[in-house]
């Protein structure tokens, strides 16, 4: 769930941040596995996600199920605003998102989709221009191969602890969750960190060696 602050929160990681700079900070505090599999980009480049995590268990299935797609739908209509769903991923290659997750997304104010795996009806979920980060385009239907199993616990997306509530970063260099307990401290050293890199790109821009300017800075 969205708060007043997540709201102002959200709004200036847009605005100031983006994903290599937050991966530093991390990096700093020992939190060295917080990217998402290189793999899951952006559907369009330009697209950037500010969200908590709301994940959700897909699981491995073989034909037909006595509760087809398990809780998907259960697991869509409970999203709350500022909220994205993410999913891990599963062995075979099918669409772990569509239109329909889209629109019902959106409808709950939602504001993205993780998923470890494709997307489809692509042209319609552009259309909506809404940010899905996954592997790339493929319609291979998710029923009689997947349900959802469980939503709104703790999952593991490439080997990233993904907890409810996690702020998720997305752009157009990858996806990284930022772990609660650390979030305030992250975002702070984060921004920091942001306005002396463009005070470093206007000295070497000005002239500066990288040399003198990573002595001078000591930022990268
Ligand atoms: O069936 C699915 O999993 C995805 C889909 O087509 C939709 O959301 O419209
Ligand atoms: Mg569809």
């Amino acid at each position: 769930m969205t708060t007043s602050t997540d709201t102002e929160l959200f709004a200036t990681i847009r605005a100031q941040l983006y994903t290599a700079v937050v991966g530093d900070i991390l990096d700093t505090l020992g939190r060295t596995h917080q990217f998402l599999p290189p793999e899951i980009r952006p559907l369009r480049p330009e697209m950037k996600l500010v969200g908590r995590a709301m994940p959700s268990v897909t699981s491995e299935v073989h034909g037909p199920q006595k509760k087809p797609f398990g809780f998907l739908t259960e697991a869509l209509d409970q999203l709350e605003p500022g909220e994205v769903y993410i999913t891990p991923r599963i062995v075979q290659p099918v669409a772990l998102w569509g239109e329909i997750l889209t629109a019902t997304s959106q409808q709950r104010g939602a504001v993205g989709a993780v998923v470890d795996g494709y997307y489809r009806d692509t042209a319609q979920v552009l259309e909506r221009d809404f940010p899905v980060f996954g592997w790339g385009t493929y319609a291979q239907d998710s029923s009689v191969r997947t349900v959802v199993s469980d939503y709104r616990v703790p999952v593991r997306v490439g080997g990233v602890l993904v907890t409810p509530g996690d702020l998720i970063i997305g752009d157009i260099d990858g996806v990284l969750v930022v772990p609660q307990e650390v979030e305030a401290e992250v975002i702070e050293a984060a921004l920091a960190k942001a306005s002396t890199e463009n005070v470093v790109c206007k000295a070497i821009d000005a002239g500066m060696s990288a040399t003198e300017a990573f002595a001078t800075y000591g930022v990268l």
